[in-house]
């Protein structure tokens, strides 16, 4: 396993979630430094999107524990995961459709970022402040004024990513973020997700589009039946051959070599 030298962002030690007798997550344990980018990838069912249900709080463990930042977070509610520090951005459209895009981001960036009673519903300039960088972030500036019901898909998944940023979080889930969109889009939310992570913010990612995760990440790893099966750098998913047999299949382990060539070679030339 990655050993992280200091105390990890985020660590999960042997983390379990039955679902009665089926292990949807099997006493699954890795550690991520502040500052990485995890992708995680796998066939379907592999239990992925099960490990951020935990890791957000949406759904208990079985057994195991998570910690943030060295503090034991798994029997804190959801909510109480966002205000230490942690984001989730859902694979289904999560956003209020007869809000306005900034009042989506409001309503993030009031509740998101520290425990708000109701009737006080003031704004604090800081907050509004919180929710112009998050818009321009992702640039949907220009859109602020909009019905969310209006956007096309491309704005919705980046009206979520802006949500999750107004809460100035320190670590980002992001649940297959670029599903459905063409390849020009695709490439317009690597920018933004690329320039989160150039800006400090640890991020996790589930993503089936090879491309992106093998672009964005700087470790991934590969789940299957509720296990690690690859843990890594994206360049070695292709020489795995489980990884090849259970998820990418011959062709697109080539794809896949020839994407983690390219990074390599983007990054010697930058
Ligand atoms: N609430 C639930 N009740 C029962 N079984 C569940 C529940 N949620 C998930 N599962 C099962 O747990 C396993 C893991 O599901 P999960 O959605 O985590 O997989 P995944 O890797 O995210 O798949 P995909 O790539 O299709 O999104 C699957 O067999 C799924 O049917």
């Amino acid at each position: 396993m990655f050993q992280v030298r200091e105390t990890p962002l985020l660590s999960c030690r042997n983390v379990t979630k039955k679902f009665g007798s089926l292990a949807a997550v099997s006493e699954l344990s890795f550690d991520l430094a502040a500052g990485e980018v995890l992708g995680i990838g796998g066939p379907n069912g592999a239990g992925k999107t099960t490990l951020f249900e935990m890791i957000s709080g949406q759904t208990a463990v079985t057994s195991g524990t998570i910690a943030l930042e060295g503090r034991d977070i798994t029997g804190l509610s959801p909510v109480g995961r966002c205000h230490a520090g942690l984001a989730r951005v859902f694979q289904l459209n999560t956003g209020f459709d007869s809000l306005s895009v900034r009042e989506n981001v409001l309503v993030a960036a009031y509740y998101g970022r520290a425990p708000r009673r109701i009737p006080g519903f003031r704004v604090p300039s800081e907050v509004s402040d919180q929710v112009q960088d998050a818009l321009c972030r992702v640039g949907l500036e220009a859109s602020a004024d909009r019905a969310a019901a209006k956007l096309p898909v491309i704005d919705r998944k980046l009206l979520m990513i802006a949500g999750a940023l107004a809460m100035s979080p320190k670590l980002l889930l992001l649940d297959e973020p670029v599903g459905g969109l063409t390849q020009r889009e695709i490439d317009q939310v690597a920018d933004v997700v690329g320039q989160v992570a150039a800006d400090g913010v640890t991020v996790v990612l589930i993503e089936h589009v090879m491309r992106f995760l093998v672009q964005l990440s700087t470790r991934v790893m590969i789940l299957h039946h509720g296990r690690k099966l690859y843990e890594g750098d994206a360049a070695g998913i292709s020489r795995d051959p489980d990884v090849v047999e259970v998820y990418l299949g011959q062709s697109a382990g080539k794809d896949v070599a020839r994407l983690a060539a390219d990074r390599t070679e983007a990054r010697h030339a930058g």
